[in-house]
């Protein structure tokens, strides 16, 4: 290519982000306009809704929809989701707790839902992430709940069971793992490899071929194994992308997760409602009372109203030895009325029915 044929490509691009730039501030007025008559139209001692995750989903798909590349629909929803972010941050800056320490995979996910123009605040605790948000420190939390290797987070449906508030939302994230190390480390000399127990799980396999006889120690999270290998020369950590660069530490090996399709499917919590968008999910929690046919008969509506259940958990109930509660996530939302009629049948029969929220199902 000539110098001539790129001088003249950058005036085009130049002239574009101008417009570019015209029209996302364009869009930054319309957005603080929309915030003013969400104000003007509350009725007495009424709080101001901002956040819209129904509408945000809307416009995602919307432009995914209409995408003609060349860059990829996730790309340009990507784009678009940050956009969105920082108009949402001018109406009123959203505050979003997370299972921390900062590098987390957990932190990567609330960036993928809300965009960076977010206030974060890491949190020690999955629990704490539940309070922060039920005690109103925040607008909302993001924990993880499942991983396409591992099976449920615990912690966080056992978090369920003891705190009162909403699922507003879920984000699904890859997993890719590193093995990661420091610049003092001895890549011949590692002796001991830390990361939190569910990666371990994530890469035993790659671990069992390459480091057999290296021991495994768990910590509480990928994000503090790669902070102590920093200060370390025997020591590596398997963590992500972010862990990698927050910590300054090189990948000795890369994507050494068992599974290529390793994912992580995380909730957004919080105490706001989401209206429906005709792509929804929705989960509850159940006990049945502990006699033969119970999960039977929980599961017959579903199947008599042909809903697709996505997912179903069971953890002992802590109320009484040997009782158990389901998870359940379906396909609908709380207010469709197939959906409410399932809803009275199982109470009908159930012991307790909780809904913990409707929500959009993910759409990045
Ligand atoms: O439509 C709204 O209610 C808005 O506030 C605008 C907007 C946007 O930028 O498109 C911003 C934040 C909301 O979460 C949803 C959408």
């Amino acid at each position: 290519m000539s110098e001539q044929e790129l001088k003249a490509l950058r005036v085009r691009i130049d002239t574009l982000d101008e417009k570019i730039l015209e029209l996302i501030s364009d869009r930054a007025r319309c957005a603080e306009e929309v915030a003013r008559v969400k104000m003007a139209s509350l009725a007495e001692g009424e709080k101001p809704v901002f956040y819209r995750p129904e509408r945000e989903a809307q416009v995602l798909k919307r432009v995914m929809e209409r995408n003609k590349g060349p860059l990829s629909n996730e790309e340009m929803a990507r784009l678009f989701r940050e956009v969105m972010s920082s108009c949402l941050a001018l109406e009123n800056p959203l505050h979003v707790a997370y299972l921390g320490p900062e590098g987390t995979f957990t932190q990567a996910a609330a960036m993928k839902h809300f965009g960076h123009a977010v206030v974060s605040k890491p949190m020690a605790a999955i629990d704490e992430v539940f309070r922060e948000v039920v005690a109103g420190a925040v607008n909302f939390g993001v924990v993880p709940v499942e991983n396409s290797t591992e099976g449920a987070v615990n912690h966080t449906l056992d978090s369920f069971l003891e705190h009162d508030m909403v699922i507003c939302g879920e984000v699904e994230l890859r997993i890719h793992h590193h093995l990661l190390i420091g610049e003092n480390t001895k890549t011949d000399a590692i002796t001991r490899i830390y990361s939190h127990a569910q990666s371990l799980a994530q890469c035993r396999k790659w671990l069992d071929a390459h480091y057999p006889n290296v021991e495994r120690i768990a910590v509480s999270s990928n994000a503090e194994a790669a902070k102590r290998v920093k200060g370390e020369w025997n020591s590596a950590a398997i963590a992500g992308d972010m862990a990698a660069s927050l910590y300054g530490l090189q990948r000795l090996a890369e994507k050494i997760e068992d599974r290529p399709d390793n994912s992580t499917r995380f909730l957004i919590i919080g105490n706001q409602e989401v209206p429906p968008t005709g792509d929804d999910k929705t989960s509850i929690i159940v006990s049945m009372s502990n006699r033969p046919g119970a999960l039977h008969e929980l599961l017959v509506p579903f199947h008599d109203n042909g809903i697709d259940l996505t997912r179903i958990e069971t953890r002992p109930s802590r109320s009484g030895k040997w009782t158990y509660v389901f998870f359940i996530d379906f396909v609908g939302h709380h207010r469709d009325p197939l959906i409410k009629g399932v809803l009275e049948k199982i109470s009908q029969e159930a012991v307790a029915l909780k809904v913990l929220g409707s929500y959009p199902k993910a759409v990045l």
